[in-house]
């Protein structure tokens, strides 16, 4: 099992698809296009942030569970990740100091079940590392209303502290192997011969971990 982190508009869906098309696996997408709450939450961060959190713990935790029951996939997005949104909303006054606690109960309780489940924990976790220019122009031109920081006052200083919680995370996180993939040079959705440099990368990672 292979998991996608990094930050928004770093490429995880992108590269998910193009591992699972290269691996032969299925992949488990982020529950983006039909969330009811995301868009709400950019519309008012204040009262959405708890909802929305709730909302994406819940579908990550059912994709992990399929995903876990499988010998070989892809996860757009690891559930480690999820901390870091809340506990940012709980630094911009989002998320109040009841709703974090319990939030992290629950998600304690959560990655307690999956220590119970035939696979315990991701064999790679594939960070895309990406610049925040690179990250703001991906989001841009990926081009959700909702998500363009010109229909936003405020957007852009919270998409900077996202990119800025994203190096400490990576350095300290260790339930797994780890791969950095600079996402700024690499470009793997235009480019086919960045691409195979890319899954070239992953593969000699996964030859290391003995698993292909
Ligand atoms: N390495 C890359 N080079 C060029 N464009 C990219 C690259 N990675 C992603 N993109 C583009 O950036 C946008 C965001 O990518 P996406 O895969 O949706 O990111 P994420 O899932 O991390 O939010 C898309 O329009 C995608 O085509
Ligand atoms: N507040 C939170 N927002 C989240 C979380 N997980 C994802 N997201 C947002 C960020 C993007 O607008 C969108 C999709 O993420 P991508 O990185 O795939 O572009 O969803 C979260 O836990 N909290």
């Amino acid at each position: 099992m292979i998991v996608l982190a990094g930050t928004i508009g770093a490429g995880k869906s992108s590269l998910a698809k193009a591992l699972g098309e290269h691996l032969k696996t299925d992949v488990f997408y982020e529950a983006v296009d039909n969330n009811p709450v995301l868009d709400l939450y950019y519309q008012d961060p204040q009262k959405y942030a708890f909802l929305l959190q709730i909302y994406f713990l819940n579908k990550r935790f059912e994709s992990i569970k399929m995903a876990y029951r499988q010998d070989n996939n892809v996860l757009d997005r690891s559930i480690f990740e999820d901390e870091l949104f809340l506990t940012l909303n709980y630094k911009n006054g989002n998320v109040t100091k009841t709703e974090l606690e319990i939030y992290q109960d629950l998600l304690a309780n959560m990655l307690e079940e999956l220590d119970g489940m035939p696979k315990k924990r991701p064999d790679l976790l594939v960070y895309i590392d990406v610049s925040f220019e690179t990250m703001l122009s991906r989001i841009a031109q990926r081009g959700r209303s909702f998500e363009q920081i010109e229909n936003q006052e405020g957007l852009k200083d919270y998409y900077a502290q996202v990119h800025n919680e994203y190096p400490d995370w990576y350095k300290n996180y260790d339930i797994s192997p780890k791969l950095r993939i600079d996402g700024d040079s690499i470009d793997f959705v235009n480019n086919p011969e960045h691409l195979d440099e890319v899954l070239g990368q992953i593969d000699d990672e996964l030859k290391k971990l003995d698993l292909l």
